[in-house]
């Protein structure tokens, strides 16, 4: 079997050493695929992904990318490691202009900056249409798209997306998850945290479902839409994995 593209194993993490949110999670994500991460309000999905890169406390276990072991480095290193992370708020800054916003994404790779925007504004031509606009006059579907083209500036090979549909029309939403499909096929592996169930799943390959700090279910993204555990684990009852 091939090694997955990010790897984590038995991953306690949290905000304070005495107080995990991430309970011992074991997950992969493979290059090209789309993973969507569901769970509960509170589960640690947001906790997951600050874990993987480098915002929060790691107490135990390994996140690895290609087999780079990511515990105990700072977010700088993760993002140079191959790792773009797309908060769920305060994703763009809303007083520089778009271009300036990618050039800040590529702050880590300044020689590449010019040809990084250039393929920005290939992939998205509204970011080209709008290069001299501030964050701030966007849409929301826009600035999630914005947010996207800022982290792919470091040219990552795990995009890690905190709700990005939120807040959006349906319309928008499937505009967002059209461009993460897009990125997937260029071989990125993306791991997505979703609210949105449905839209979520369709969207992905793979579907976890986290549950105080852990995954309970994890499957084909068409097989768990129609699983019945999954609305149960949702409501908090104990599901086991098939
Ligand atoms: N900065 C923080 N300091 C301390 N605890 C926090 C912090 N951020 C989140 N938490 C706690 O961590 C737990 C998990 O939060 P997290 O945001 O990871 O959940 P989530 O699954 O992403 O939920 P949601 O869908 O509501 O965003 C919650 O109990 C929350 O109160």
């Amino acid at each position: 079997m091939t090694t997955p593209l990010l790897e984590i194993r038995d991953l306690v993490a949290g905000y304070h050493r005495d107080l995990p949110i991430v309970t011992g999670a074991s997950l992969s994500v493979a290059a090209a695929e789309v993973v969507a991460l569901l769970g509960p309000n509170g589960a640690g999905k947001s906790t997951l992904m600050k874990a993987v890169s480098g915002l929060v406390l790691v107490m135990g276990g390994s996140i690895r990318l290609d087999g780079t072991e990511l515990v105990g480095m700072p977010t700088h290193q993760a993002i140079a490691a191959g790792i773009g992370y797309v908060p769920q708020v305060q994703n763009v800054f809303v007083t520089l202009t778009i271009e300036e916003n990618l050039r800040a994404g590529g702050f880590a790779a300044p020689r590449t900056v010019r040809a990084r925007i250039a393929e920005a504004y290939e992939r998205f031509p509204m970011l080209a249409q709008k290069r001299r606009n501030l964050g701030g006059e966007l849409s929301g579907g826009q600035r999630q798209v914005l947010a996207i083209a800022r982290a792919l500036m470091t040219q990552p090979r795990l995009l890690l997306l905190d709700e990005p549909s939120a807040g959006l029309s349906p319309k928008a939403a499937q505009e967002v998850f059209a461009a993460v499909r897009g990125i997937a096929a260029g071989g990125v592996g993306v791991l997505m945290v979703e609210q949105n169930v449905k839209a979520g799943l369709a969207a992905s390959d793979r579907g976890i479902v986290l549950v105080q700090g852990r995954p309970v279910l994890d499957g084909p993204a068409a097989s768990l839409a129609g699983d019945p555990r999954l609305p149960r684990a949702f409501l908090g009852e104990q599901v086991f994995a098939a």
